[in-house]
Parts: structure tokens; sequence; C-alpha cells
């Protein structure tokens, strides 16, 4: 398993080792002590997967400390572009966003750390599965509209499918306040 830095801190681009014979693959899509090896001590409480339909946006989404959330996210069937922002004020990054093409084929994973806004938009129907540091919390739940000028994010796809509430998400302008 290989962890790539990325030029956001904390951010990693993972390519994991992929043992392939007459029966088909098997990898291993997290390993605790691997992670920590490689500066990712924290771990996973909580997994999700969704089905996404070619040409869907989902985000950009974060969740409010304490409820703040770690993400190590990587594609099941099919291919998305996973955007990721850096909103840590701190950070020599804040406001700079990178991109990611996973996909079934080159099973890439990403792991962001708590502090970044995600979101992902699909380049073909996607199956996407994550793991997160933190359980969901509706109530600490906040986004940030995936067109902001300012952000400028190319998706990679036109027209998106985007869900009501992910439309009316601030711009960064308002989110940086
Ligand atoms: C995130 C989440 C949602 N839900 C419920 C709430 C809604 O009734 C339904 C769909 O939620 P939502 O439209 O927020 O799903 P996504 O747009 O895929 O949200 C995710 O999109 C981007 C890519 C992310 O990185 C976040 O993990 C997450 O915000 O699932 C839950 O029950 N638990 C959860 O952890």
């Amino acid at each position: 398993m290989q962890f790539l830095k990325t030029k956001l801190p904390g951010v990693f681009e993972i390519i994991p080792r992929i043992f392939e014979d007459d029966r088909g693959y098997f990898y291993e899509s997290y390993n605790i002590e691997l992670f920590k090896a490689n500066g990712i001590p924290e771990e996973f409480l909580q997994d999700n997967q969704s089905f996404s339909k070619k040409g869907v946006i989902r985000g950009l989404h974060f969740q409010r400390a304490p409820f703040a959330q770690g993400k190590l996210v990587r594609v099941i069937k099919g291919a998305v572009l996973d955007v990721v922002v850096d909103i840590r004020p701190e950070s020599p990054t804040f406001g700079q966003y990178e991109s990611f093409l996973l996909t079934e084929e080159n099973k890439k994973m990403v792991y962001l750390p708590e502090g970044f806004a995600h979101g992902f938009s699909t380049l073909e129907d996607a199956i996407f599965s994550y793991k997160c540091t933190n359980v969901y919390h509706k109530a600490s739940e906040g986004g940030i509209i995936y067109n902001d000028p300012d952000l400028n994010i190319d998706w990679q796809v036109s027209n998106p499918v985007v869900s009501d509430k992910d439309l009316e998400l601030p711009s960064w302008k308002e989110f940086k306040g």
C-alpha cells in the first residue's frame, strides 16, 4: 500500500497493493498498522456507501467540530472525480482544492483529515464507499456550494444532478464570513 502526500497537508492518495490470480483480485482497503505507520493514526467509527448515477455531484460537505470527520474514500464500481477543499483557516493551503480520479479500475483511495470539505462528481454510474472518523451528526453538517466562483472547481461534468439541499449551500465568501 503506497501513501502519496499531496499539495494539501494531511491529504494522502493511497494506492493499495492488488493481488491478482486466476480467480480475480484481492486487496486490503484499510489496515490500521499501515495507516499509523504512514502518519494516519485516526480510527474510523462509521462506514458509508452511496450509489450515484452518471452526472451527479454530491457536496461540498463537512461536519463542524466536535463531529468533524476525516474520511477514507474509494470507488467500488464506476468512476468519480473526488474533490477535497482545505477549510482550515490556519492552513497554508486554506481555500485550495485538489481533485482525484478514483475508479473501479485504478482502485485508488484518498484520505482527507478533519478540516476538509468533500464532494465528488460521477463520470460514470458509481458506487462510492467511505470510512469516517466520526459519526453522522445532522446538526453539525455544513457545506459550500459546488459551483462557487472563488473555488472554481472543474467537476468535469456538465448540467449536474445536485440535491435541493446542496443547491442551497452557502458560497465560499459566506462560509468564510
Ligand atoms: C451523510 C449521512 C446521511 N444520512 C442520511 C441523511 C439523508 O436522509 C440521506 C442522504 O444524505 P445526504 O443527501 O446528505 O447524502 P450525501 O449527499 O451523499 O452526503 C455525503 O456527501 C459527501 C460526499 C460527503 O462527503 C459526506 O459524507 C456526506 O455529506 O442519508 C445518514 O443517515 N447518515 C450519514 O452519515
